[in-house]
């Protein structure tokens, strides 16, 4: 069992998730602290926090742990780098709170341009003071929004209704997504001095860090709003504080450089402050649960990695073949027996996938075994392999073959003595999803490697796959999919049954003795 240790106040689905999968035990506070809670729990595999910091200490202090998962966005909290010489992979759950963090900036454009702060202040104290509230109106302003990732694009997409113009600042957009998302792009400066607001959501990290400076103060036009529930190191806060008064500027600010009680360098030039509250919706830590529980399953069950932020995957490669290599490499070592000594694995990295065949050998040893550390390269990936005395080789490609980008695994063993045994595996990506195109010399199978799988060979002969559904269903299991072709010679037929739970190893056996099966095997995904 891995220990997964929540010191957060996390939405209790992660915890329920966890559990019911069957190999984690949950320990969760949000009382202790982290400190306190590493020393009790050093055999911590994964650490999932919100903005709680996750030091270099604190990753020393927990020697088993292998993954920290940031439910939220922002992983500036976390010591990366420390991690990743630790070999300790970090995730994110990118956008699940991304809607929670858009409604409070609208919420505070809106409190501030009607001074719902002050207004519910001084009535509560009896005065009536409402020429001193005349406020003004957000619609048909032009805004301008700092990073169009998952928050900007939602602040921009919630701000339509108020018929506003949306001008965006995010290096990395192009100009036909920027149409796609009704919003015009700008150089930063431009930005600054067009907008009535300007709305922060970039990460800070060391390009970010002080950014938003005197340059762009100065040129905003006067009485402008500056929103910041992105970071506080993004803002240079003494230039804001030198302009402010001169300019009339408003600021109104979620964040902090660190999330605790006691006074605030920027209280004398907020307009309104909040706790860090952008993400403190019950729905935004609903779905940061859920993922970051989600995520840590993926991950270890099908080798998903596609949320660590701090582990280099070649440019240019999509991570989808870096999650099919493994899945590939799974699948095959369940039907050559989780427990048979290997002897060779050979790989086909196809099409495109060839020129990154040497980095693809770290998810297939990654699958074969969870003792490797998977943020090594594929160096270490080999001298792992032959610290087992198992060879390693990739084969030249027949490109003639017209795989497109598709990868084989084969795996071999010695069974019985001297006999050899291989189990050959190919698949691809297509339309963004996983897809096992063959097994062995059943091809054309094109089926998905999800949920729970009970694979069974046997010579064909009519009436046994009804023999092997009627089995199941006597164990209780509900068939959810089913693929059961012939090889090349029709000789041999493959069952391949998408149950909703997995088969027992008994069930198997008894299926198995009951059609006479030639192999059998489950694997879930
Ligand atoms: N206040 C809160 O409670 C709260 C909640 C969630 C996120 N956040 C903060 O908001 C940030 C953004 O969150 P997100 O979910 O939108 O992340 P995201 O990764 O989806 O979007 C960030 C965007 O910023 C862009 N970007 C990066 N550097 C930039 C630069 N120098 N100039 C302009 N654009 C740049 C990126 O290209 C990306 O599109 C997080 O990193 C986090 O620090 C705060
Ligand atoms: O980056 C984030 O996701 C936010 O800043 C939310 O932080 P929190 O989970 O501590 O509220």
């Amino acid at each position: 069992m891995k220990k997964v240790l929540i010191p957060t106040k996390l939405n209790p689905v992660a915890k329920e998730l966890l559990e019911a999968n069957g190999n984690y035990t949950v320990v969760q506070d949000d009382s202790a602290g982290l400190d306190v809670l590493a020393a009790q729990n050093p055999d911590t595999y994964a650490l999932f926090v919100r903005s709680e910091k996750v030091t270099a200490e604190i990753i020393d202090a927990l020697s088993s742990l292998k993954v920290v998962i940031r439910a939220g966005a922002g992983y500036n909290t976390i010591d990366i780098k420390h991690a990743r010489s630790k070999g300790v992979d970090v995730m994110n759950t990118p956008g699940a709170n991304a809607n929670a963090v858009a409604e409070e900036v609208i919420a505070l454009m809106l409190a501030d341009a009607r001074h719902i702060v002050p207004g519910d202040a001084s009535t509560r104290a009896g005065k009536w003071e409402k020429k001193k509230f005349m406020g003004k109106e957000v619609t048909g302003k032009t805004i301008g929004i700092v990073g169009l990732g998952a928050i900007g694009r939602l602040v921009a997409k919630r701000l339509r209704g108020f018929d506003v113009t949306v001008l965006a600042f995010d290096p990395v957009l192009s100009e036909e997504a920027a149409d796609r998302l009704n919003v015009k792009l700008v150089p930063l400066a431009e930005l600054f001095e067009q907008s009535d607001y300007v709305s922060l959501h970039i990460p800070e990290n060391e390009h970010t860090r002080g950014l938003i400076n005197k340059d762009l103060f100065s040129v905003m036009k006067d009485g402008a709003t500056l929103v910041n529930c992105a970071r506080s190191g993004v803002i240079n806060e003494d230039d804001l504080r030198a302009i402010k008064a001169e300019k009339g500027l408003r600021f109104l600010n979620d964040v902090y450089p660190k999330d605790a009680e006691g006074d605030k360098t920027v209280t004398d030039i907020a307009d309104i402050m909040l706790p860090h509250l952008g993400a403190s919706t019950a729905e935004a830590n609903y779905n940061a649960a859920r993922r970051s529980a989600e995520q840590l399953i993926d991950f270890d069950s099908k080798g998903v990695t596609s949320y660590i932020v701090n582990r280099d995957i070649p440019e240019g490669l999509d991570e989808a073949y870096a999650d099919l290599a493994f899945t590939i490499t799974k699948l095959t070592r369940a039907m050559i027996g989780e427990e048979t000594k290997l002897n060779k694995i050979e790989t086909s990295f196809y099409g495109e996938l060839r020129k990154f065949g040497n980095w693809l050998s770290v998810p297939v040893v990654c699958a074969l075994s969870e003792e490797f550390d998977r943020s090594m390269d594929e160096k270490a990936a080999i001298s792992y392999l032959e610290e087992m005395g198992i060879d390693y080789a990739t084969r030249e490609t027949d490109e003639a073959k017209g795989y497109g980008s598709a990868i084989t695994v084969d795996l071999m063993a010695s069974v019985d003595g001297d006999n050899l045994r291989r189990i050959s595996v190919r698949g691809t990506v297509a339309e963004g999803h996983l897809m096992i195109s063959r097994i062995g010399h059943f091809d054309g199978l094109y089926f998905e490697p999800k949920g729970h799988l009970a694979l069974f060979t046997y010579s064909d002969r009519p009436g046994v796959l009804s023999q092997i559904a009627g089995a199941m269903a006597e164990a209780g299991l509900n068939i959810d999919d089913v693929r059961n072709p012939h090889d090349k010679t029709g000789e041999r037929s493959i069952a391949i049954l998408k149950t909703n739970e997995p088969a027992s190893a008994e069930t198997m056996k008894q299926v198995a003795a009951k059609i006479d099966a030639l192999s059998c095997c489950t694997v879930s995904f």
